[in-house]
């Protein structure tokens, strides 16, 4: 496979809340974005397939004058249709392969491997950009998520492949994270649900300011 072009591969991985008005989604996310993600993920768990192609549509204007690649949840092909710089795809998501096979070397494809090493190995071996892990803490967004131990960050580190940790990250707890070898932070509440979504964005810098392991 063709090495993939540059992508910042260390930082906050800002994914949008369930907002069905998307006026009010591209005013939520301006902000966020501008105060410094490394990638966006458009996930609208609530919406249907003609607000999710609007939504995602209307976002990607606003990722690329940020300068910020955007990734499309659950659905590479309407990442596809767009577009966007990628997709994130879970167990019930379709594969890697295809997607990588049908969107070319340079997409971004992320891989949900939840707590499972198995799952690392083989979305490594089917083309993933990045392997994503947890639920780390317990999610408001995301109360049944399964649960994952940070060793397991450690763990997949001879993938080679960037490390996403999600579920429950805020600023105060994700740089236990990141010391455990994650090199993005995946975060819904701990912006979107914050007072001032702008500073909690900008705080999650914070988690980043010791030297990766
Ligand atoms: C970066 C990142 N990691 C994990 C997920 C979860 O994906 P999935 O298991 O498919 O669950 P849903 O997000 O679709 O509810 C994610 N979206 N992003
Ligand atoms: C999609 C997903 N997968 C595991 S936890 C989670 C939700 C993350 O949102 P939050 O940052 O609000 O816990
Ligand atoms: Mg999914």
């Amino acid at each position: 496979m063709k090495p993939q072009p540059h992508w910042p591969r260390r930082g906050l991985y800002l994914i949008t809340p369930d907002e069905p008005d998307t006026a009010r989604l591209l005013a939520r996310v301006a902000g966020p974005l501008a105060a410094g993600a490394a990638l966006l993920q458009y996930r609208n768990k609530g919406a249907d397939a003609a607000l999710r192609r609007e939504q995602a549509g209307a976002l990607l204007p606003i990722c690329r004058a940020a300068g910020v690649p955007l990734l499309i949840n659950d659905d590479w092909r309407l990442a596809a249709d767009l577009g966007a710089e990628g997709a994130h795809l879970g167990e019930d998501d379709g594969e890697i392969a295809h997607a990588r096979a049908a969107l070319g070397a340079e997409a971004l494809l992320g891989a949900s491997c939840y707590n499972e090493i198995a799952r690392a190995e083989a979305a490594a071996t089917a083309g993933a950009s990045y392997l994503a892990f947890g639920a780390f803490f317990p999610s408001g967004t995301k109360p049944l998520a399964r649960r994952a131990d940070p060793g397991l960050l450690r763990a997949s580190a001879h993938f080679g492949l960037p490390r996403v940790a999600i579920g429950g990250i805020t600023p105060d707890n994700g740089a236990l994270l990141v010391a455990a070898g994650a090199d993005l932070l995946a975060v819904i509440g701990g912006v979107f649900g914050a007072p001032d979504p702008t500073a909690a964005a900008r705080a999650y810098g914070r988690c980043f300011e010791t030297p990766s392991p």
